[in-house]
């Protein structure tokens, strides 16, 4: 019986933990703190973050990360990409030595601009081979509810990224895999960032064919970079890439796409911070090191530099709309 260790017990861990569960998967969850692995493990929900999903019987959970990690063929990292690098330095000497270490996390991290692939190499030191990511149109809530959806799951390695397909396959989520970790990582990332600007955009009062044009410009800039980067542009034609983007940049259960609109509202920062309940919104972090990794490589993306300039420039969302409309002409 394959063994996971899901680590972070957020809307996303939670939610991927049922599914390994629900695929016969043996699962322990690791939560930060020891009330949540409580109720998780005595209540089977997640109040938290998944109010009213009762999760499987054989989905456990514990606040002591080794008891979580051992034995585990494949460690799940479920916890947000900016303190990705802190918490793998906590475990990195609990990790089982052949483990399939697989992020789940959408970001580009601060001032590396690593992607959650190379923060977890270069941290754990494990072989690149090891190292998996998944990524896909998947909100948490919707798949906690068994709604059909699918997924990528990217690894150098087949047999492993296989394995983890067999791991979590069930008549509700279909993974795919794919060896492109890069592209899928950009896709995940960037996506996030695109789906701030429709919130913005949305939360200002303009309609379809702007969140259409936002959308369909984003792919364009998101490829760029992915491509740039080495990623295959096939990749982000697909599930990780538009897949995800399109579900993010259009649904209201998204939280960087709630973020954006309360900022489109005209609310602060604060309060777009809590129009996600306490909830991670990816973007709005990753702007800044997106923004730094496509200035790097020379690559033109003038989505995500509005979304900085509205988030960490006090730049009003009107005035970054006229602001990409005044740009040169040029061919698609
Ligand atoms: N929610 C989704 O629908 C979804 C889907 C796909 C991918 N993701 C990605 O998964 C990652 C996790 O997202 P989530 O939805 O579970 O976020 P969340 O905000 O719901 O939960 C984050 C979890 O990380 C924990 N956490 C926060 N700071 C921490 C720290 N310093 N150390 C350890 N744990 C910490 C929180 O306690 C919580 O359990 C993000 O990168 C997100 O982009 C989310
Ligand atoms: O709620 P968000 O905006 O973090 O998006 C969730 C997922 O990444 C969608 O696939």
């Amino acid at each position: 019986m394959t063994k996971a260790a899901v680590m972070g017990s957020g809307s996303w861990g939670t939610a991927y933990a049922k599914v390994l569960a629900d695929a016969g998967t043996d699962v322990m969850m690791w939560a930060r703190r020891a009330e949540l692995a409580q109720c998780i493990e005595e209540r089977n929900e997640n109040r938290d973050y998944l109010r009213g999903i009762i999760l499987p019987e054989r989905l456990h959970a514990t606040a002591d990360p080794a008891a979580a990690l051992e034995d585990a063929d494949i460690v799940v990292l479920a916890v947000p990409s900016q303190t990705l690098r802190t918490n793998l330095g906590a475990w990195k000497e609990m990790l089982p030595p052949d483990a399939t270490l697989m992020s789940l996390a959408k970001g580009i991290e601060m001032d590396t601009l690593l992607r959650m692939s190379q923060v977890i190499t270069q941290v754990t030191k494990a072989d690149q081979s090891r190292v998996a990511v998944l990524s896909g149109p998947n909100l948490a809530r919707e798949i906690a509810e068994s709604q059909p959806a699918a997924t990528v799951i990217a690894c150098p390695d087949s047999s492993r990224a296989i394995s983890l397909q067999k791991a979590c396959h069930t008549m509700y989520f279909r993974p795919y895999t794919n060896a492109d970790v890069i592209g899928c990582e950009i896709g995940g990332a960037c996506k996030n960032v695109i789906a701030l600007a429709c919130g913005m955009a949305a939360g200002v009062g303009l309609g379809v064919n702007t969140i259409a044009s936002i959308i369909t410009r984003g792919l364009a800039e998101i490829t760029r970079l992915g491509v740039a980067l080495g990623a295959n542009p096939a990749t982000l034609a697909g599930l990780a890439g538009v897949g995800d983007l399109v579900a993010t940049c259009t649904s209201s259960l998204s939280r960087n796409r709630s973020f954006g609109e309360a900022l489109g509202r005209g609310g602060s920062m604060a309060e777009a911070q809590a129009a996600t309940h306490g909830q991670v919104a990816e973007g709005v972090k990753s702007c800044t090191s997106v923004q730094a990794l496509a200035n790097s490589y020379g690559v033109e993306m003038p989505l995500t530099n509005a979304v900085h300039q509205v988030c960490h420039e006090e730049q009003a969302v009107l005035d970054a709309v006229q602001q990409l409309l005044g740009r040169r002409m040029k061919p698609e």
